[in-house]
């Protein structure tokens, strides 16, 4: 791993599509401002449009005007645009990769490759580069999620990858991974006492992770309805944030030492089957209802959808870990679409006390919380008893948060993007933030076994109303157990 800057050849594979003009592209601009691109970087755009270079030059300079979000500095506009260059190449045609060779200089630059294009292509490239004779023992190359639709085939796209290109080239995105918030889970566990000594079954009764979004689909019907909630967001984001919270200490910072720790929770999941998925997972799909006091279609009703549609749009899941630390302590996750707020959070909910000294007006002590609030409005609150302060008699307890707002505590720094901390990483060589082959196949088989079971039970989603946290059943999957969602 270098940890230093070094200079790129970073090529985007599907420079015009969305997420290259919507995040790439931004994110780019960020690291040059911040200085963090070496002098020689250059970055190359494929497409298969014909297009000349200034006309590229002028789509992403307006990428940069519609999707940066403040006031662009045109000093670092025009040293970006100057590192940029146009290669047109139908990425099924491995004929046309030679056009690559003209541009890049392995001798003095890294050869970067991020696919950003359906990973139903990522073998065709594959395939190009080598024929192209590009790929040497220190070319890299980025894949986009989701790697497949299930393990058969996220398998077949790995083995194409495997072909050209070791595990140690491999950068397998899940942006989620470069959120402050989800990095700094790993401070918060691996970094203070008071969190390290308390987090097993002991002291936690139950964690919950929240991932709602308010967003519907959004003229992402043909890529959205082919996958649903669970392949697009648990298989990838929920699961990685799982793993930060369950794993074990790992030895080091290093890519293999946190892969691994991952891993093993993977290997430690009780699957479900078409036996207790009732009991477990609740699917959902929004209907009709009202976003910000605007009303929205329902997921049917949305441009350019099928209105019998099956596919969800919420899942929650009640997961158990077959380990020492989590036994008995389950992990109850959900996520969805045109949800009532964007909100993604992580609550450990402590164990309640054995006994109760105080007054009786707390039959029982409600427990301790420890909630971490990834996106929007970063922070992290525990919320804990305290004496009502005052000379009456005996001692009145108060529920009281201690609010460690990040825009309070770091003000003036910018949280950067999920993007700027990857993109970065990839240059610099460092794998930590990124997911071995090994995590995205157990991920998918566990993923694969409830689609199974779905498939088998044959019930459509749960309806819910857009802009609510879901459908009732998912309050019941806790209420069975004694539990309530944090609201
Ligand atoms: N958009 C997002 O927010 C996110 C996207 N992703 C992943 O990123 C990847 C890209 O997604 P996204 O940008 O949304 O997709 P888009 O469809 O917007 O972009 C893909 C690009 O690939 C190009 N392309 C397709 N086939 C070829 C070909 N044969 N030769 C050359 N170019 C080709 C398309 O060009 P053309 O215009 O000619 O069709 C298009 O510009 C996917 O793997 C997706 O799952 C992951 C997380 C979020
Ligand atoms: O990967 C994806 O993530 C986004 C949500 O990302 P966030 O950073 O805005 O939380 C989701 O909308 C999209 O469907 C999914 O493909």
């Amino acid at each position: 791993m270098n940890r230093h800057k070094e200079a790129c050849d970073f090529t985007i594979f599907g420079v015009l599509g969305d997420l290259s003009r919507r995040k790439l592209i931004p994110a780019l601009y960020q690291l040059d401002r911040a200085r963090l691109l070496d002098d020689k970087t250059r970055i190359i755009g494929v497409a298969r449009h014909e297009l000349s270079q200034d006309a590229f030059i002028a789509r992403m300079q307006g990428s940069l005007e519609t999707f940066v979000g403040e006031p662009l500095d045109s000093e670092v506009v025009n040293r970006l645009l100057g590192r940029m260059q146009y290669v047109l190449i139908n990425l099924d045609r491995p004929e046309e990769y030679r056009r690559l060779d003209k541009v890049v200089d392995q001798e003095q630059r890294i050869l970067i490759n991020y696919f950003s294009v359906s990973p139903f292509l990522y073998g065709n490239i594959c395939t190009g580069l080598d024929h192209a004779g590009l790929i040497t023992p220190t070319t890299r190359v980025v894949l986009e999620k989701p790697i497949g639709r299930d393990l058969a085939t996220s398998r077949a796209i790995n083995d194409a990858v495997a072909k050209v290109f070791t595990e140690e080239q491999v950068y397998r995105i899940d942006h989620y991974l470069g959120k402050e918030t989800v990095m700094n889970l790993l401070a918060l566990r691996f970094a203070n006492s008071i969190f390290t000594t308390n987090w097993d079954h002991n002291t936690i009764d139950h964690v919950q992770i929240t991932v709602a979004e308010q967003v519907g689909i959004e003229g992402r019907w043909g890529y959205f309805d082919k996958a649903g909630q669970l392949r697009d967001m648990v298989q990838n984001h929920l699961m990685q944030i799982l793993t930060l919270v369950a794993m074990e200490p790992p030895v080091d910072l290093n890519g293999d030492s946190l892969r691994n720790e991952k891993l093993k929770v993977l290997k430690a999941l009780r699957p479900i089957t078409r036996e207790n998925v009732e009991d477990k997972v609740v699917r959902g799909q929004y209907g009709p209802g009202f976003i910000k006091g605007k009303p929205v279609p329902g997921y049917l009703e949305e441009k350019g959808g099928n209105p019998h549609s099956t596919t969800e749009t919420f899942v929650a899941i009640r997961v158990d870990i077959d380990n020492w630390r989590w036994a008995d302590v389950p992990f109850y996750l959900r996520t969805g679409k045109a949800m009532a707020t964007k909100r993604s959070e992580v609550v450990i909910n402590f164990k309640r006390l054995p006994h109760n000294i105080f007054s009786d007006s707390y039959r029982k002590l409600p427990p301790n919380k420890l909630i971490i609030r990834l996106q929007p409005d970063e922070g992290v609150e525990i919320e804990m008893l305290n004496k009502v302060p005052g000379i009456g008699e005996g001692i009145e307890l108060q529920r009281t948060m201690l609010d460690l707002s990040f825009s309070e505590a770091f003000s003036g720094e910018r949280i950067t993007d999920a993007y700027e901390r990857l993109l970065l990483e990839i240059m610099r060589g460092n794998q930590a933030l990124f997911i071995h082959r090994d995590e995205v196949e157990r991920s998918w088989s566990w993923i694969d076994s409830i689609q199974d079971a779905w498939a088998q039970c044959n019930e459509p989603p749960k309806p819910y109303p857009a802009g609510s946290w879901g459908p009732v059943a998912s309050v019941a999957l806790l209420a069975r157990d004694g539990r309530e969602w944090e609201e």
